[in-house]
């Protein structure tokens, strides 16, 4: 295949020695895009996060960007089909960090998700996705500033595994008669007009997941750990989640049952406790503060993702990451997709990216951009200079384009830096 990804003539490549991150002050970070509205966010999203860089660190560090190509963009430099093309997959495995804005998936139809492919090929087993308020943002409950919840959801396994056989296919018809002939199932309803779907969900991709959240609470002074699962009702799959994760804690960071179980204490104090997801939708409503670090599996972490945004303001502030903590490999995109019918016109807030940048900044030990990132962008929203979204629900606000939100950010960050 030929080569379209041009190598940056200055910058090294973020390395793990034993176990820890080497980062040099000229990283090469490899970026995608994005379809829709992703070449809008990440125009703007770029310009706040070097200027963070520079004014933190005056020129002696600074990030080598280089462009790798999926989604429509790689259809149109590597030509048709070329969705995900290898050396991009090279270019995230050998550079091991890198930052993407949202790819389009077809409905029902067409080619399977580029942003699962990435995270299973390379092995991002946890998608972090942390969800603060912003003092000012316009949210839906009374008192947003409760919600402070950081989600580890798992990121490889679950239905998003893509095993999955459409009705009326020879496939689906071997599959049905395997389950009815073989495992002796008599329990789909309509077995000749039926789709099928598997769920793998193991006990390693639960214990890693599990893991990396605990340690992170450990790790950040946080009160507790939430396993959310639908346990009661798919027993093996969502039920063995619960489980390994409880074992997992008493094994590996000495949890000891409160009252007779299940829920746990930890040395430290954090509580690992369990909630059923669809009880857990409720009161996070109701009872935002009883939570803090949650661990789910990939399709409830979908939902509770874009669910939880919503109560601090929406999608167009959402940041996350996806990690493997054991490799140091790390792609960082925000929570929302494509937006499509904004794409082009300069409006769509930019927030998610730029914070998926903080995250990253500050994963690389970058913390004082990272911070004069929250600083600029909190002193923006405190000014009501928001895009459309805020500006919308917000009283006396200027909405401002994609650009102009980050020309803000900017101007604060120099004031903050200087
Ligand atoms: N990781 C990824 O790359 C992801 C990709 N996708 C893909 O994106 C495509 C579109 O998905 P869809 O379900 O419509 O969800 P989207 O997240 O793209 O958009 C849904 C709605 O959320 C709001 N929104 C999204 N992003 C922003 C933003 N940056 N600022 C402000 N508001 C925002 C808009 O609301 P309003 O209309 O009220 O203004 C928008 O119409 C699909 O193909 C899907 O598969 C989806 C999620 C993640
Ligand atoms: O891959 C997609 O198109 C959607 C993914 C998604 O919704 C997510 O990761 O939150
Ligand atoms: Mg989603």
């Amino acid at each position: 295949m030929e080569t379209h990804i041009k190598v940056p003539a200055q910058g090294e490549k973020i390395t793990m020695q034993g176990g820890k991150l080497s980062v040099p002050n000229h990283p090469v970070i490899p970026f995608v895009e994005g379809d829709g509205t992703g070449a809008d966010i990440w125009k703007a999203s770029v310009r706040v996060l070097d200027a963070a860089v520079e004014v933190a660190y005056g020129g002696e560090k600074k990030i080598e960007w280089m462009e790798v190509y999926a989604g429509e963009k790689s259809t149109q430099v590597y030509g048709a089909g070329e969705w995900l093309p290898a050396e991009t997959i090279k270019a995230f495995d050998e550079y091991l960090f890198g930052i993407k804005g949202p790819l389009t998936t077809p409905v029902g139809t067409g080619i399977r998700s580029i942003n699962v492919a990435l995270r299973q090929e390379l092995d991002l087993y946890a998608c972090v996705r942390p969800v603060q308020y912003f003092a000012g943002v316009p949210s839906p409950v009374k008192r947003p500033q409760d919600v402070d919840m950081v989600i580890f959801r798992e990121n490889t396994e679950d239905i998003y595994a893509g095993i999955e056989y459409k009705a009326g296919t020879p496939e689906a018809d071997k599959m049905r008669d395997f389950l009815m002939n073989e495992m002796g199932v008599t329990k789909i309803r309509f077995p000749n007009t039926s789709s099928f779907g598997i769920k793998p969900v193991s006990q390693e991709g639960t214990e890693r997941l599990v893991r990396a959240a605990i340690q992170f609470a450990l790790d950040n002074g946080r009160k507790s750990v939430a396993i959310v699962h639908k346990g009661n009702i798919m027993k093996f799959t969502e039920g063995g989640f619960r489980d390994w994760a409880y074992d997992l804690a008493k094994r590996e960071f000495g949890g000891v049952e409160i009252d007779g179980g299940p829920w746990l204490q930890l040395p430290g104090g954090i509580v690992i406790k369990d909630v059923i997801a669809d009880n857990f939708l409720q009161q996070i409503l109701l009872r935002p503060t009883e939570y803090d670090v949650i661990a789910t599996l990939n399709l409830n972490g979908d939902y509770v993702s874009d669910a939880l945004a919503a109560q601090v303001g929406g999608i167009g502030i959402a940041p996350g990451a996806n990690i493997n903590y054991v490799s140091g490999h790390a792609i960082f995109e925000a929570t929302h997709g494509t937006a499509p019918k904004y794409a082009g016109k300069d409006v769509i807030n930019p927030s998610s990216v730029i914070l998926s940048g903080e995250m990253m900044l500050r994963y690389m030990g970058w913390t004082e951009a990272a911070d004069l990132i929250l600083k600029g962008l909190d002193q923006t929203i405190q000014q009501r200079v928001v895009t459309y979204d805020f500006a919308r629900n917000m009283e006396g606000a200027t909405e401002v384009k994609t650009s102009q939100f980050a020309d803000k950010i900017i101007e604060n960050m120099r004031g903050a830096g200087a």
